[in-house]
């Protein structure tokens, strides 16, 4: 049911675990999903409560009802399901570490940073551990909170797992991947035109920047110019898809989340939650999310960051714990 205060880290199964992983992920399709799974169970942390696991974080209570069924959790049982078979073959990794580690080879395998993610949580053992209803954020008004304001109540809540406005701004760029769909969150179009073709420009592949082959949805798909092994497996690109995206390329991690906000005239098939505006609205926010769209070497530096610590929040490490892998 998860891993006992003792027990110790398994860095082989670990290693294997991660390795798996990648390719599981990436022929999916089901990158977004995972991200969005470890964000919800770490962004329940509450750093003014001292005792694990009442103070919420990465401890997979998410995995339980209550949890998995509050309403901002819907869809994300997909993603458990789609974990379970992993888990059972490695089963001393913990639940909280297995979800943590699907986000990170998930945004890792879509061409965004390594994230220096560390092993060793304890999980959370049953329902009566589940974090309560309202913990992570609103998109849009009116916020359960009361914020007069999205950048207020982004404020609020992250302010209450210890994150700053940097974090903030880094952690939201993670909508350039995946979509909203009404039939979940109650945001978003039915389908738009890059969800019903599928993530990518329309017209034509990418090209590999080293010769004329075409480059895969998830990467390149073979480069004579490269030396090593190709570095992302090609993934049919997947059509007839639902919902609203905030990117064209909504299966890629890169900083164009930020460059779509920006753009005085934005491309109607494209979402935008009041939440992601207030980024460059707010003048605490809008220096970050100006760099971010300007330099995405600069944002996969911060996010890389903001990430491991949004994965730590809350975190009770097991005997000899953390490790990296
Ligand atoms: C800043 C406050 C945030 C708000 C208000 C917010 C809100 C939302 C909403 C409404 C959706 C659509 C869900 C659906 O209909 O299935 C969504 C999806 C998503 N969110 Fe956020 N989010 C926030 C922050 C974050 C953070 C911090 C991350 C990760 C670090 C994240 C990652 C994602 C991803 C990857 C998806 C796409 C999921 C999918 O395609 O299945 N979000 N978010």
């Amino acid at each position: 049911m998860g891993s006992p205060a003792g027990a110790a880290v398994n860095v082989e199964q670990l290693r294997a675990c991660k390795r798996e992983l990648f390719d599981y992920i990436n022929s999916r399709g089901c990158n977004p999903i995972m991200v969005r799974l470890a964000w919800h169970d770490s962004g329940t942390y509450n750093k003014e409560i001292a005792e694990w696991p009442a103070r919420g974080g990465a401890n997979a209570s998410i995995r339980f009802k209550p949890e998995i069924d509050h309403g901002a959790n819907s869809g994300l049982s997909v993603a458990l399901t789609l974990l379970e078979p992993i888990k059972k073959k490695y089963p001393d990794v913990s639940y909280a570490d297995l979800i943590q580690m699907a986000s990170a080879v998930a945004i890792e395998a879509a061409g965004g940073p390594q994230i220096p993610l560390r092993y060793g949580r304890r999980d959370a053992t049953g329902p009566e551990q589940c974090s309560p209803e309202g913990n992570l954020p609103g998109a849009a008004h009116p916020f359960p909170d009361g914020s007069p304001s999205p950048a207020a109540h982004l404020r609020a809540v992250f302010g209450r797992m210890g994150l700053t406005d940097r974090d903030i701004v880094a952690l939201s760029g993670a909508h350039t991947l995946g979509r909203a769909r009404p039939d979940r969150s109650g945001f978003g179009k039915e389908q738009t035109r890059y969800t019903a073709v599928g993530p990518g420009p329309s017209t034509a592949s990418p090209r590999c920047a080293h010769s004329a082959k075409p480059r895969g949805f998830f990467g390149f798909s073979g480069c004579a110019a490269a030396s090593g092994p190709p570095l992302r497996p090609v993934t049919p690109r997947p059509t007839g898809q639902t919902g609203q995206s905030w990117t064209v390329n909504w299966l890629e991690f890169d900083n164009s989340f930020f460059r779509e906000v920006q753009k005085a005239k934005r491309d109607a098939e494209l979402l935008v939650l009041p939440t992601d505006a207030c980024l460059f609205e707010d003048e605490g926010f809008r220096p970050y999310a100006e760099q971010y769209a300007a330099d995405q070497a600069a944002f996969f530096a911060d996010y890389s960051e903001s990430h491991r610590r949004l994965s730590e929040l809350g975190v009770e490490w097991v005997a000899g714990g953390p490790v990296s892998i």
